[in-house]
């Protein structure tokens, strides 16, 4: 890794501007080396998981899309589960379409921010329960919860701030893609419940490992046990909602007030070089998930990425004071 030391002369800076824009690129490249936060698989052909053959298995149960939007101007993108007629309940084919999305966004080098709704006013309401119905036999749960931890677990890795927009029901495994972003912003007559217990179920797809270490053991262990609809007065107290949408519900069908509000709401934390934004994310993402010492060492490569970088020379040579 190339040093970038402090300089004096104005040449000898242009200099070491790019000896440090090099010298970051080749940190970057091998930033995602380690496992953590490369686009790799949880599960591998030795756990049974061949990605191809379930796309082929998902793909059997269509209907429905996941519509992705991404606005070059302020690095935000917008995920859209769109099954309506189904309460935007995920069919087999829409599973696979979030992996493709996943896929877009971990391409996406610009982006800061990702807002993930359902479209219609309601969130998701899990798992469609005909495809459910129809993959009830262990090989195939157990492949379609691989494949949906994995999609989720790209999803809360992306170097984007996300947040769930949760307006209407998330139930079941729409609770736990709320639990796949990192922050949840609840509409004032929302629910999120993990019904999987009505479904003599536990979550399959990440949701309850990311519950815990969302609200703490305890507080999962009600919300699982006990099926409970969680409201946002109830969510703000828990841990599990981080804000909830101003009331006055959108006007003659006009979705879009709640999304505004979601934009406006995320652009707090957005805002600014994204090299520097999606370098928070990643310091974030390794401390949250690794023991310390590697999570120091991986905060210390990120680092390495904005220390002397464009942004950070150029606030070194503002005289802005930080309010
Ligand atoms: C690991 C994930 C886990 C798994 O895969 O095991 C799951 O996520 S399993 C699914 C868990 N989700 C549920 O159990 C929710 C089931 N749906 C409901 O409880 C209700 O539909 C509700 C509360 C979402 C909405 O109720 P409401 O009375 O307002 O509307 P309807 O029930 O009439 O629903 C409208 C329409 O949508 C269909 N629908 C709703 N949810 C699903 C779903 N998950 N799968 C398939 N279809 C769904 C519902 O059948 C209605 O269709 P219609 O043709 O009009 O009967």
């Amino acid at each position: 890794m190339l040093w970038c030391g402090t300089v004096t002369q104005q040449t000898a800076h242009k200099n070491t501007m790019v000896i440090c824009v090099l010298g970051r690129y080749l940190l970057k490249s091998s930033l995602c080396s380690r496992s953590w936060c490369r686009k790799s698989s949880l599960y591998s052909a030795g756990h049974g998981f061949q990605p191809e053959e379930i796309r082929e298995k998902l793909r059997a149960y269509p209907g429905g899309a996941v519509d992705l939007l991404t606005q070059g101007d302020t690095g935000l993108a917008v995920l859209t589960v769109n099954n309506p007629s189904r309460m935007n309940a995920f069919s087999g084919a829409m599973m696979v379409e979030l992996e493709e999305r996943v896929s877009q966004l971990e391409s996406w080098t610009q982006g800061k921010g990702l807002i993930v709704r359902g479209a219609a006013g309601t969130f998701c309401s899990g798992a469609d329960l005909n495809a459910v119905r129809a993959m009830s036999n262990p090989q195939d749960g157990m492949k379609m919860c691989m494949f949906m931890q994995d999609a989720l677990t790209r999803l809360q890795r992306l170097p984007l701030v996300s947040v769930a927009l949760v307006e209407g029901r998330a139930l079941g495994g729409g609770s736990e893609l709320s639990t796949a972003c990192d922050f949840r912003l609840m509409a004032p007559d929302s629910v999120i419940q993990f019904v999987h217990k009505h479904m003599g179920l536990v979550p399959g797809w990440g949701g309850a490992a990311r519950l815990v270490r969302l609200v703490g053991d305890r507080h999962a262990l009600r919300l699982l046990g006990g099926a409970l609809k969680v409201d946002p007065e109830l969510g703000l107290r828990i841990g599990l909602a981080d804000g909830v949408l101003e009331e006055g519900a959108p006007q003659d069908g006009d979705e879009g007030v709640a999304l505004r509000q979601a934009e406006e709401w995320l652009s707090r934390y957005t805002k600014g070089p994204a090299e520097v934004i999606r370098a928070a994310k990643r310091v974030v993402s390794s401390g949250r998930e690794l023991p310390l010492t590697e999570a120091l060492r991986a905060e210390k490569e990120v680092f390495g990425t904005v220390w002397g970088g464009e942004a950070n020379l150029r606030a070194l040579a503002g005289k802005t004071k930080h309010k």
